[in-house]
């Protein structure tokens, strides 16, 4: 039986039209019954996370990532479809919630526990792990009032991971504190992981996504895009394009010309998606004189020069690339949205470039895929790992990257 079930899921939300702000508004609009506007946050959301799974949800802001997470965790209420949850459900959302500003951690520590389900001598016992983990020795019997908001965060998280769940529902707890507790924090889901909690996993943070999650559920606007194996959706989907890629071709297409070196000897001719109303027709790659080439040494600059031809006028596309090993590990991926880069409207041919300061690679051939897409991830063409380059030792380190490291002794 799976842990979690979702079905024809939906949410909408009544946000009122008119906001009466003065008196006199108020006065004359007391006989007018209030407008409301529907606002549908999920619409017809389906999927299960199997028992001892890792499911990740992504989005971008505003998508319903969070909503989703609240419904399955009873906070709020579903407009139709249902949930049904199979095991002991502990979710990390709202974390903090019933913390008192006039009671010191530890009591905090106290009340929180009970609330999540603990007994008090389990608490008592735990408590100094507790603030030990938070990193709130020194704060031990300060007032809550005094804490920063991460502070708290960190107190409660501590405090809540001290249960024992069997499903865990967790949203962007990892964008609080500092690197030294997010590590804690994914110690902790690895640890989870290994004692075969069923996780679901809502987060901005794709590297951790890619590390904890066997699927990954995409949202946009409230709509399920795809739902499939985390390493294909991030980088087909977010990185790549979307799913209405309209079928797969391996071809390459007729009115490009001369394919390169470069994509003359890749031996892979791998998949090429999208509608091609923004055409990716070559990539170059530079190294710091500005030549041409296809072998870079190791730290020295590079850059990667995307050529387009926009059949029409196209508004605010995306254009990204995801580095690979020749093993085909995701190395890397980033795009222009993920950088704030907006293109405006293109048309015609053009060219946009990607400056690499140093190439962090010791040594080894790396595949590129290049794609331009809609901010709503569909894509325009989609080239998958359809181009290499070659990277030449210049340093005695070894491995594949180069770590900026210092021996101090
Ligand atoms: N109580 C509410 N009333 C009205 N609209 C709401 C309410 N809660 C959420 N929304 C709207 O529903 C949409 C989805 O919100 P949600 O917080 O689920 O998105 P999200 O993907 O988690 O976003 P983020 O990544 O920014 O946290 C948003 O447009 C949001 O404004």
């Amino acid at each position: 039986m799976p842990a979690i079930e979702v079905k024809h899921l939906n949410k909408t939300f009544r946000i009122p039209h008119e906001k009466r702000t003065t008196i006199f508004e108020a006065l004359t609009g007391v006989f007018k019954p209030p407008t409301y506007e529907t606002f549908h946050a999920l619409k017809d959301i389906n999927f299960t996370v199997e028992d001892e799974e890792a499911l990740g949800i992504i989005g971008v802001n505003g998508s319903g990532k969070s909503t989703l997470l609240k419904i399955i965790a009873n906070i709020l209420p579903p407009t139709g479809g249902n949930v049904n949850i199979n095991k002991k459900i502990t979710p990390f959302l709202e974390l903090g919630v019933g913390f008192q500003p006039d009671l010191t951690a530890a009591e905090n520590i106290k009340i929180y526990a009970t609330i999540m389900g603990m007994q008090r001598r389990e608490i008592n016992d735990k408590l100094d792990d507790i603030i030990e983990f938070a990193g709130l020795e020194k704060f031990r019997d300060t007032k809550l009032k005094n804490f920063s908001s991460g502070m708290q965060v960190r107190l409660a998280f501590s405090t809540a991971i001290q249960t024992d769940p069997e499903i865990l529902l967790m949203d962007e707890v990892l964008a609080v504190g500092d690197m030294e507790f997010q590590q804690k924090c994914l110690d902790t889901l690895s640890q989870y992981r290994k004692e075969g909690v069923t996780i679901v996993f809502v987060s901005h943070d794709l590297g951790a996504v890619r590390r904890f999650c066997d699927r990954t559920l995409l949202l946009n606007k409230g709509e399920q895009v795809v739902l499939g194996d985390t390493g294909e959706v991030i980088d087909r989907y977010v990185y790549g394009g979307g799913k209405e890629a309209s079928s797969p071709d391996n071809t390459v297409s007729e009115n490009e010309s001369e394919p390169s070196e470069i994509e003359e000897t890749i031996e892979d001719k791998a998949s090429r998606w999208g509608d091609r109303i923004v055409e990716i027709t070559d990539v170059e790659f530079y190294d710091k004189f500005g030549n041409r080439g296809s072998r870079f040494n190791s730290l020295d600059p590079m850059t990667i020069r995307i050529f387009y031809h926009a059949h029409k006028k196209v508004s605010d596309p995306v254009f990204g690339i995801s580095l690979y090993s020749e093993k085909r590990e995701n190395l890397f991926g980033t795009n222009t949205e993920l950088k704030n880069v907006e293109l405006y409207t293109i048309e015609g041919k053009g060219h946009v470039d990607l400056m690499i300061e140093k190439i962090p690679m010791i040594a080894g051939r790396f595949l590129l895929t290049v794609a331009v897409h809609t901010r709503d991830q569909k894509p325009y063409d989609w080239h998958d790992k359809q181009y290499f380059f070659d990277v030449i030792p210049t340093c005695r380190n070894v491995g594949l990257f180069e770590v900026p490291c210092k021996w101090k002794i």
